[in-house]
């Protein structure tokens, strides 16, 4: 049997940056050279940063094999490897140094160049709304949708937003700024007023209530909140300390979710999760997810007690309240 041949990025290819995470850099196409990938499958190229420990292939493979079983093709951000033309990295390297100098390039990723070594990028989902003029792109990340099992049971607070408030009781100490955010038990919850309180914090679509709308009760939504529950080896349950095994528990918490929203209210709204490479233990990971947990239990950040906020966007913090409102 012939192996599939690898698609390959024509050597001319023009790519403008897009965006950038811890561990990949975003282009788009915008050239005229004709796509690599069959036409309606729209697509831009990743390409490793100096950070990435996990080669493409490897990442491909996994995503292949433990990812892609759990969600429809349609509901995942597509990932194809491709092969990089020469020279293509030196050059995108070069753009990034320009970047930061004309303040492209947030502040927080100067200094990550794109891996030398790397010789593939990923083909992916292109979620963004550029060849789609009226259409906007929500993106947000559903984090714990359940508790973390190793929690208090007293909690006042959910695994997120108990780690956003230590994060900022941190951030205030050295003067920075604090970070707000929905609370992910609203985004799965029944009653439609908590998902509508989560747009408050989502930037990319003006209407909120059609928004809400289209988060409330959503089936993929739901399928990340049922394998969250199902994968649920994580916090001080999860992998040993040393342990350098792969975490799918760990990934389906930390994945992003696009919504591209069409201007036409009756044509069909597009949701992709993307951002599911799958994480390892490895390199002190497992360790400091443990720690973490100990942090947040010991340090009484899920009691909420030492929150100096003056209100919490917590679902557990608004339930208590509820069932014990202040005299
Ligand atoms: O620790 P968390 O829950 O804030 O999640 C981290 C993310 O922070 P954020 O979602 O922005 O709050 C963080 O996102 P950013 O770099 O802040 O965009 C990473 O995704 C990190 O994963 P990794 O270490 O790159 O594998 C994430 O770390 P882990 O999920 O691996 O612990
Ligand atoms: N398929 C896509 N379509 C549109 N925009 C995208 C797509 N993938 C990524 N982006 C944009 O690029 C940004 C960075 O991408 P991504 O989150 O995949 O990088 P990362 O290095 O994995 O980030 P992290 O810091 O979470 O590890 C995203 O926040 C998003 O704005």
């Amino acid at each position: 049997m012939t192996k599939p041949s690898l698609l390959e990025l024509p050597p001319g290819v023009q790519l403008v940056y897009l965006a950038e995470g811890g561990a990949n850099v975003v282009y788009r196409f915008v050239s005229a050279v004709k796509s690599p990938l069959p036409a309606k499958r729209s697509q831009k190229a990743f390409v490793s940063n100096t950070a990435a420990n996990v080669s493409y292939k490897e990442i491909m493979q996994n995503f292949n094999a433990i990812v892609r079983p759990l969600f429809r093709d349609d509901e995942l951000v597509d990932q194809t490897l491709i092969q990089l033309p020469e020279g293509l990295i030196h050059r995108c390297n070069e753009q990034l140094r320009l970047a930061e100098t004309n303040g492209e390039r947030p502040k927080k990723r100067h200094g990550g160049y794109l891996s030398l070594t790397e010789p593939f990028g990923l083909l992916v989902t292109d979620m963004t709304t550029f060849d789609e003029p009226g259409s906007t792109l929500a993106e947000l990340k559903p984090k714990w949708l359940t508790q973390s099992p190793s929690a208090p049971a007293t909690a006042h607070r959910c695994r997120t937003c108990a780690l956003r408030e230590m994060k900022n009781c941190d951030a205030r100490s050295l003067g920075q700024k604090e970070q707000r955010s929905f609370c992910p038990l609203d985004l799965v919850s029944e009653t439609f007023e908590q998902v509508l309180r989560v747009t408050d914090f989502i930037k990319g679509c003006s209407d909120r209530v059609r928004l809400a709308h289209i988060l409330f009760r959503n089936p993929t939504l739901q399928k990340l909140l049922s394998h969250q529950k199902a994968y649920h080896t994580v916090g001080l349950h999860g992998p040993p300390a040393q342990s350098r095994e792969n975490s799918l528990d760990m990934t389906l918490r930390d994945c992003t979710m696009y919504i591209k929203i069409p201007q036409d209210e009756k044509s069909p709204v597009e949701i992709r999760l993307g951002d599911l490479d799958l994480k390892t233990g490895a390199g002190g990971k497992a360790q400091y997810w443990r720690d973490l947990e100990l942090q947040l239990i010991e340090g009484g950040w899920y009691d909420g007690f030492k929150s100096t906020q003056e209100s919490c966007e917590c679902a557990l913090q608004h339930s208590s309240a509820h069932q014990h409102p202040e005299p």
